[in-house]
């Protein structure tokens, strides 16, 4: 008999049904377009990876759009509660309006369902157009914390009832002098909490010890911003040093044995401590580390940051080993099990139904969730046939503007042609 149905987790060990039942989110935009290219894509690795034993069972539902089409709000809870019960789900991109209208769904989903690590491998796969001279030296995986700081949504817009008792309040009680333009300010306020930065840098360690990682770097404005992300770095150190002890080496560290016998003595503690294969802590301000991430690649691996900065920095180092076409994520509680896959790209709306856009964000991120159900063999079938139909100059509109000699495909025919080449 088929052992079907919900995937579920005892003792943080998913159980996995032959044929598992994965809730999916079609997305707005371009994601119909995506979404029809990488579900065919996935079906076909786990039937060929597998001979039929295993399946992705699809149930939809609905956000965006498309639930407001047919339900009349923008993310039902009957998605919430589909989610909770099935674990592992999988989503296209959705829309949020900007400057008003209601706040991101995306968002939404990962705070109700607090999935509190936004985890975004980067690396490079050969062939595909960079604007950099060695995009092979890219290698990093991003931890993003995903239900903090301004993305909390704690915003009062400017002459608002809210924002005047905010300013005066803050005028008031704080004796706050500093806001510029108090008549026509609007207000955001930034919750960086201790508990939120410990489980986001721990699930970040736990990931480079068993991934055999050199490094983890904090990225913070902790100069600017000392109780925030200044507080984010310090519980960073805090974290590895109280609960990792001799698995890692921290610049904290580095600087104790420094002071105490001097320069000399820090390298080689930090030289002894790589040898030795620990992770070695330490920790970037934001803008540098935008241009070290450039200049200097190799020296970063596991990156662990606040939300905005997470934001920013993918996108930033998406484009470095190709673009947002081919960057993949995942939404995870590591406590829970709770986890949903998506690409780091939006809904770009201008491509929407055309047929066009490069799915393997979608399909990447479908190679991340079979990887976390252990499908490893579908995963790699996957993962080599993009090498392959790349190295073949195959490749969608974005890759084909800046390579010489591409055959440019649909969405539809690149999806096609991976699976020809599984
Ligand atoms: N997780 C989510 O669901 C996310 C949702 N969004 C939402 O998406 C909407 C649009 O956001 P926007 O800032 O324009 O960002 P998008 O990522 O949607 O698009 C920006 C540009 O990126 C390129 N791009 C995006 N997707 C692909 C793809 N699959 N293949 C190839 N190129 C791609 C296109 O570049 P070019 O024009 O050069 O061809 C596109 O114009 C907003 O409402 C935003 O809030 C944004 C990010 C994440
Ligand atoms: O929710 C959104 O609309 C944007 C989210 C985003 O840019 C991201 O998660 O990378
Ligand atoms: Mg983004």
């Amino acid at each position: 008999m088929t052992n079907e149905g919900k995937i579920t987790v005892s003792n943080g060990v998913l159980n996995v049904p032959d044929h598992a039942t994965v809730p999916f989110i079609i997305g707005d935009g371009t994601g119909p377009d995506i979404w029809h290219a990488a579900s065919r894509v996935l079906e076909g690795a786990v039937e060929k990876a597998y001979n039929g034993k295993r399946k992705l069972v699809w149930k939809e539902v609905l956000a965006g759009e498309k639930a407001f089409n047919e339900t009349g709000e923008w993310l039902p809870q009957a998605t919430l509660d589909t989610i909770e019960e099935y674990l592992i789900a999988i989503k296209g991109p959705l829309t949020t309006p900007i400057g008003g209208g209601f706040r991101s769904l995306n968002v939404a989903l990962r705070q109700e369902l607090d999935l509190y690590t936004c985890l975004r491998p980067v690396r490079y796969f050969e062939g595909v157009p960079s604007p950099v001279k060695r995009p092979e030296d890219c290698d990093m995986v991003i931890f993003r914390e995903n239900t903090e700081d301004i993305y909390a949504g704690i915003e009062y817009k400017e002459g608002s009832d809210e924002v005047k008792k905010l300013i005066k309040f803050l005028q008031d009680e704080f004796n706050v002098k500093n806001i510029r333009f108090p008549e026509t300010s609007g207000l955001g306020i930034k919750p960086i909490s201790e508990e939120g930065t410990k489980r986001l840098v721990r699930g970040a360690l736990n990931y480079a010890i068993k991934e055999g990682r050199k490094s983890l770097t904090l990225v913070h404005k902790g100069n600017i911003m000392k109780f925030t992300e200044g507080a984010f770095k310090n519980w960073g150190y805090e974290v590895a040093e109280e609960e990792f002890g001799d698995k890692v080496f921290t610049w904290n560290e580095y600087d104790r044995i420094k002071e105490e016998k001097g320069t000399d003595a820090a390298n080689k503690a930090q030289s002894d401590a790589e040898a030795a294969g620990k992770i070695i802590v330490k920790d970037s301000i934001a803008d540098i580390f935008l241009q070290q991430i450039l200049t200097r690649p190799k020296e970063f691996d596991v990156v662990a940051t606040m939300n905005l900065n997470g934001d920013y920095v993918s996108d930033a180092l998406a484009a470095q080993v190709g673009g947002i076409g081919i960057a993949p994520g995942a939404n995870i509680n590591y406590l829970t099990g709770h986890a949903i896959f998506e690409a780091t790209h939006g809904t770009a709306p201008k491509y929407a139904g055309l047929d066009k856009v490069n799915p393997s964000s979608v399909i990447l991120s479908g190679v991340m969730m079979l990887e976390h159900l252990g499908w490893n063999e579908a995963a790699d079938m996957i993962t080599k046939s993009i090498e392959k139909t790349i190295a073949s100059k195959v490749v969608t509109y974005d890759f084909a503007r800046l390579m010489d000699g591409a055959t440019e495909v649909k969405t539809s025919e690149f999806a096609d042609e991976l699976i020809k080449n599984l």
